[in-house]
């Protein structure tokens, strides 16, 4: 401890030395079981080995030369993974270390999950054993040129034709040419297609089709069909090794079969049918999606507060006095405050996935049993987790570049392609801003009900406890009062029901439903955001009420999961006073006891980052590295720039020398 407060230790072994926890227990906690932590690490270690997966140079690589690149990786990893015989959990796990965008993600992660969600048992027969194979690539091919965030409002058709038994698929305008699909532009043989159904001369909305797209002999596309890439994107290197696709059709005929046909069928005849279920149902595979990016969020997050804490500690500047060490940058107040919530998010964000996790298998089993009751929720959740995290997770990632300084700024830091890689999860699978909207739309209706006696369940049940959270006053006296979960709840849950009411009662002013809404839509963000921020505090609270074994884990994930629920009060501290939940001085003393629980992290920070289980492959950053050893690394990373390969740049001859040479030269001069 003293060592650390003295700025002593300057090495990371003598960082892991200080730490007051078991490591390898808090890897569990972090993994989820022993198993898991198993199974992870083998993987890691599996992708770390194999020279194929290297990505050191992967920056420096043309557009073409990416792609080229995240083909090979991916065809390895399925030869690896059909070799090494690996499960379903050890293929996604190999294919998450690998850490390439490409293909495989959206085959994996949205062609067969949409198949599986809205396919007839017989169409998964006959397309999923294919898709399991690959013998067909797919992609998910819902957003077009005009319309990405309004579903509805997709102009692509597929018209039935009685006489042929086909569905004609077909571009109307440019608009409604699909565009961003990642795999489309030039790996995918075949696409999930949403387009409005058009059967005997009437739309009837949004429907999704199988449509082959390229040969599989030569891989060219198909008859009426025009695709291609979309152009580079945000960042060296990062989404570029992604093929997001242009893609139009020309009166293209598919068998009717071909339509997805569980929540709907069209007969022979032509006739449509809908099932007895609710239409929402269409979007389910986007609600699965949203599931999984919460958990990638913690990934993200953690990755980006190993490489800051690790290089924290490393890094020093100041404090020298007479010729005395400098201080670790780690040791300064004002970078505890910045990097600390953003460990103590990592954590929530990670036990948050996990619960939605559990929710959506306990949605999924209920919709199996024709209950359809608690799909709302589900998709406020995932909606509001999704936007609320991914957008979190965007700053935090570049607040940590920050945090590294000058050396952030470095492709070899990790961190400028992280973030590249990163950024888009506010967009895509539903801008963030229209998801929030989504998730108001649920809280106000909630609301709305309290009136009529409805009692909220699940995540908005404390809405229920509508008499006492509207009026209750927090009754924090000292700074480690705040220690106590039931106040920290308790001015959560009061100042997320205020704002949701303050809300609901401003829309009821305005001359209608919907232009209140429209008006008032900046305060339901907010509101949308309060509910959420509820929602993980509530869930990291729940997690430490688990079994949680290991020397001095539970106090360690008590500390962030204080720091989590403190920073963001002290962050939306305006929320709090404006809503009278808590007092001036209450919020001086939730700042005061964050301080302390800073201080208690300090000497716990590099082992807390260490239980995420990195290796230095996948976090690939030289100031991340597990020994430390971060300026040899950062000086040999230099040499490797294409740009070092000569003495003499290119260009030496024609464009330096003349000037050197001054046979250019200004007349007046
Ligand atoms: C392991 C591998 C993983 C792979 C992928 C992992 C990570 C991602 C990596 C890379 C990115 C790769 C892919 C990216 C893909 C995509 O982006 S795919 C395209 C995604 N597009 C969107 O998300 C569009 C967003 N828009 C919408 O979701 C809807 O249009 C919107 C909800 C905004 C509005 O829909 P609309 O029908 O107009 O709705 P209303 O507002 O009128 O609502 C009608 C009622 O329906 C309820 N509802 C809406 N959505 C859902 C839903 N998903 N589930 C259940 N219910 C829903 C809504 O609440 C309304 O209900 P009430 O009438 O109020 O009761
Ligand atoms: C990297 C990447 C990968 C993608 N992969 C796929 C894929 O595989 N398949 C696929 O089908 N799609 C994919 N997409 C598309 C993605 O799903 C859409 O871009 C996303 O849903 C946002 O829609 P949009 O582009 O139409 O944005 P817009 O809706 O046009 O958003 C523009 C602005 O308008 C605002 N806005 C829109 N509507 C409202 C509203 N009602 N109220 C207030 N503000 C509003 C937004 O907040 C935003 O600020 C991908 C996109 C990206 C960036």
């Amino acid at each position: 401890m003293a060592a650390v407060d003295g700025g002593e230790v300057d090495h990371l072994a003598g960082e892991r030395a200080t730490a007051h926890f078991d490591v390898d227990a808090m890897k569990v906690a972090w993994a989820g079981s022993r198993h898991a932590v198993e199974v992870n690490d083998r993987m890691a270690r599996l992708v770390a080995s194999d020279p194929v997966f290297r990505k050191d140079t992967r920056t420096m690589l043309s557009r073409k030369e990416l792609f080229k690149d995240t083909l090979k990786k991916a065809a390895h990893a399925w030869k690896r993974i059909v070799e090494l015989r690996l499960t379903e959990e050890e293929a996604n796990l190999l294919r998450l270390y690998v850490d390439q965008p490409g293909y495989v993600d959206l085959h994996w992660g949205m062609f067969v999950p949409a198949i599986k969600g809205q396919g007839t048992e017989e169409q998964q027969k006959k397309w999923v054993p294919m898709a399991y194979k690959f013998q067909i690539i797919g992609c998910y091919a819902q957003t077009e040129l005009g319309h990405g965030s309004n579903v509805q409002g997709l102009e692509t058709t597929a018209t039935f034709d009685p006489n042929t038994d086909e569905f004609v698929v077909h571009s109307p305008t440019l608009t409604s040419s699909k565009w961003w699909p990642g795999g489309l532009g030039k790996a995918s043989t075949h696409a999930v297609v949403y387009a409005r159904l058009i059967t005997q001369g009437k739309d009837y909305g949004i429907h999704g089709f199988i449509v082959q797209l390229r040969s599989l002999d030569d891989h060219s596309p198909l008859p009426g069909i025009t695709l291609g890439d979309i152009g580079g994107k945000f960042g060296s290197g990062a989404y570029n090794s992604m093929d997001n696709g242009v893609l139009r059709f020309d009166h293209v005929r598919i068998p009717r079969d071909q339509m997805l046909m569980r929540l709907s069928q069209v007969t022979r005849e032509g006739k449509y049918v809908h099932s007895d279920v609710p239409k929402q149902l269409l979007y389910g595979t986007m609600v699965y999606v949203r599931q999984t990016i919460v958990a990638d969020a913690s990934k993200a997050l953690s990755r980006a507060v190993c490489i800051a804490v690790r290089y924290s500690a490393i890094r020093k500047q100041f404090g020298s006095q007479a010729g005395g060490p400098e201080t670790q940058v780690l040791n300064y107040k004002t970078q505890q405050s910045r990097l600390f919530p953003l460990l103590a998010s990592a954590y929530a964000y990670r036990f948050v996935g996990e619960w939605l996790k559990w929710l959506y298998t306990d949605v999924m089993q209920k919709l199996e049993a024709k209950d359809y009751s608690t799909l709302p929720e589900a998709h406020a959740c995932t909606a509001g987790l999704k936007s609320v995290t991914t957008s979190a997770t965007a700053d935090a990632i570049e607040e940590c570049r920050k945090l590294c300084g000058g050396h952030g700024y470095l492709n070899s830091s990790g961190l400028p392609e992280l973030f590249a890689v990163y950024v888009p999860a506010c967009t895509y699978e539903g801008d963030n801003v229209v998801l929030l909207l989504q998730v108001a739309r649920f809280l106000m209706k909630t609301v709305s009900q309290l009136a009529s006696g409805k009692q909220p369940v699940g995540t908005t049940a404390y809405m229920g406890n509508i008499q006492y959270l509207m009026q209750c006053k927090s009754a924090v006296n000292t700074a480690g009062d705040w220690l106590n979960p039931a106040a920290i709840k308790e001015v959560f849950e009061a100042r997320a029901l205020r704002m949701a009411v303050n809300c609901a009662q401003n829309i009821s002013k305005a001359p209608s439903q919907e232009e209140g809404f429209s008006e008032l839509s900046p305060d339901l963000l907010e509101s949308a955001v309060a509910h959420v921020q509820l929602i993980i505090v509530t869930k990291f609270f729940e997690k430490l009420q688990q079994d949680i074994i290991g020397h001095g884990v539970k106090e360690q994930l008590q500390n962030l999961c204080n720091i989590y629920a403190l920073f963001l009060l002290h962050k939306h501290l305006g929320d709090f006073l404006s809503t009278g939940c808590i007092t001036p001085k209450q919020g001086a003393l939730a700042n005061e006891q964050l301080g302390r629980l800073y201080a208690q992290v300090r000497p716990n920070a590099v082992a807390l980052v260490d239980a995420f289980d990195y290796t230095d492959h996948y976090l690939s950053s030289v100031l991340g590295r597990y020994d430390g050893d971060v300026y040899p690394a950062l000086y040999a990373e230099a040499w490797k720039d294409p740009l070092n390969e000569t003495v003499i740049p290119d260009g030496y001859q024609e464009h330096l020398r003349p000037l050197l040479k001054q046979q250019l030269k200004f007349s007046r001069l």
